[in-house]
């Protein structure tokens, strides 16, 4: 899916009203204007209704205000700037500049809108957005391939570097090379096809459009940029793993740099010796399905919240994945579920304007359990674990314990994020099989 698709140049707004109702109106005159089968009062009354539920401001200074209807065909993208800043939400002084208003379809809402929260987090583009000169500068902006990042040009020891991962790949008959795309060569990637390997791409943004798609047989996006190399590998084969692109048997060569910067390291992988735990993962499609989706959602909102903290203090918190027939056996409510009552269209992790919501809920005691399709079913759970949880690394405490168990009683996933040390373990059969 490209986000670009969603756009028109007409459905660009200098916002002139800079209260929040005046704003979100003028991108539904022009959004409706611009899509004649939209019925204007539907959409109107459809953002507003989730509007109230909760608010749609995604970052300090972007909204998303967005809505499905029922019928409707394909998924429609208006946005608005305004320079003076619209009074969004009484619980944020801020003023929020770009307002993208979104009014999709039933089937793919959640995937746009998670697509375009994607595309936002693209280094420096709101800013660009926002001193870009008009209408026409924005609509290039928002719908230009990703720019490769400083440093992929094809260095000396890049070439190097990607001349002995070939040949490597070749000596011990990798299967699979990853090759990470930030740091990706097209010479490297060319030898690759030619040996016959199957061709990982992996990258954090969809850089499709500037690799010839013919030179690699898959793309895999990884949840989150800044990781050090060993974090690096470990996700990836995560990712690649729960994806079915790489199985047990495999050998796979890992190719990449620290992000942004170029090719310098090689790790390879034995997948059934490194990754012993992952075979029992209800990753694979099986079980309730987690959805990979998903997966790299409560991931990346994992790691932000390890980067952010609340309000200058550091939080832990607990995501229970998956298996929620049986998970939802195990669960008590510390407090009044905030979840509860919500359509489960309206309270799903992939929805990035809940984000905000999700991590200040992180400071109610208790688990977010989320299903495999990413509703969340409740927040400030507690889990009752059955078992004696051993064998924990010493000073991992109540929280680490309950995430450990619950994966011995449940075919469950569980990502904890440690308040006292900020590290993020995923805890699978009882056992640490991640820490990042
Ligand atoms: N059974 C449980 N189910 C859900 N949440 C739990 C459970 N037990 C503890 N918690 C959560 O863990 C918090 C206490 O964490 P504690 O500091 O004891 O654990 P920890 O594993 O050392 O975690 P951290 O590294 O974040 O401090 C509680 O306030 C509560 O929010």
């Amino acid at each position: 899916m490209s986000i670009a698709e969603f756009f028109a140049p007409e459905r660009v707004v200098m916002l002139k009203r800079s209260t929040k109702q005046g704003a979100v109106n003028e991108l539904v005159r022009a959004l409706c204007a611009s899509v004649p089968e939209l019925d204007r009062a539907a959409v109107t009354t459809a953002i507003w209704d989730r509007e109230q539920l909760f608010s749609t401001r995604i970052a300090p200074m972007i909204a998303v205000p967005h809505a499905q209807l029922p019928d409707l065909e394909g998924s429609y993208i208006a946005v608005g700037k305004s320079r003076r800043g619209i009074e969004y939400d009484a619980r944020d002084e801020q003023r929020v500049h770009l307002v993208f208003l979104l009014i999709g379809s039933e089937d793919n809402h959640l995937k746009v809108l998670s697509e375009l929260a994607r595309l936002l987090q693209r280094q420096g583009l709101v800013q660009r957005l926002l001193t870009a000169a008009g209408r026409r500068e924005m609509y290039q902006l928002l719908t230009e391939p990703a720019p490769r990042e400083a440093g992929t040009g094809e260095s000396r020891t890049a070439t190097v570097v990607g001349e002995y991962a070939g040949q490597l790949a070749e000596r011990v008959e990798a299967r699979v090379v990853m090759v990470h795309g930030e740091s990706a060569n097209v010479g490297l990637l060319a030898n690759l096809r030619r040996q016959g390997r199957s061709v990982v791409l992996v990258g954090t943004e969809d850089q499709g459009d500037q690799i010839d798609e013919s030179l690699y047989d898959h793309h895999l996006l990884v949840p989150f940029k800044g990781l050090d190399r060993s974090n690096q590998v470990e996700i990836t084969m995560l990712m690649a793993l729960s994806k079915g692109l790489i199985h047990k048997g495999d050998k796979v060569v890992n190719v990449f740099g620290l992000t942004g910067s170029q090719l310098d390291t090689i790790v390879l992988s034995d997948v059934a010796r490194d990754f012993k735990l992952f075979f029992s993962m209800p990753l694979q499609g099986q079980q309730d399905g987690l959805d990979q989706q998903v997966f790299m959602r409560a991931m990346q909102i994992m790691a932000e919240l390890a980067q952010e903290g609340r309000e200058g203090k550091a939080v832990g918190t607990l995501i229970v994945l998956g298996d929620y027939e049986h998970v939802k056996t195990h669960c008590q409510q510390m407090v009044i579920n905030p979840f509860q009552g919500y359509d489960e269209s309206e309270r799903n992790i992939l929805d990035p304007s809940l984000t905000e919501t999700i991590k200040e809920f992180s400071r109610i005691d208790g688990a977010f359990v989320i299903r495999g399709d990413g509703v969340i079913m409740s927040a400030g759970t507690y889990l009752r674990i059955n078992h004696a949880v051993t064998g924990l690394t010493p000073g991992l405490g109540a929280r680490h314990t309950a995430a450990a168990g619950i994966t011995m009683d449940c075919e469950a996933l569980s990502i904890c994020l440690s308040e006292s040390t900020r590290q993020i373990s995923l805890f699978r059969s009882g056992e640490r099989i991640m820490v990042v």
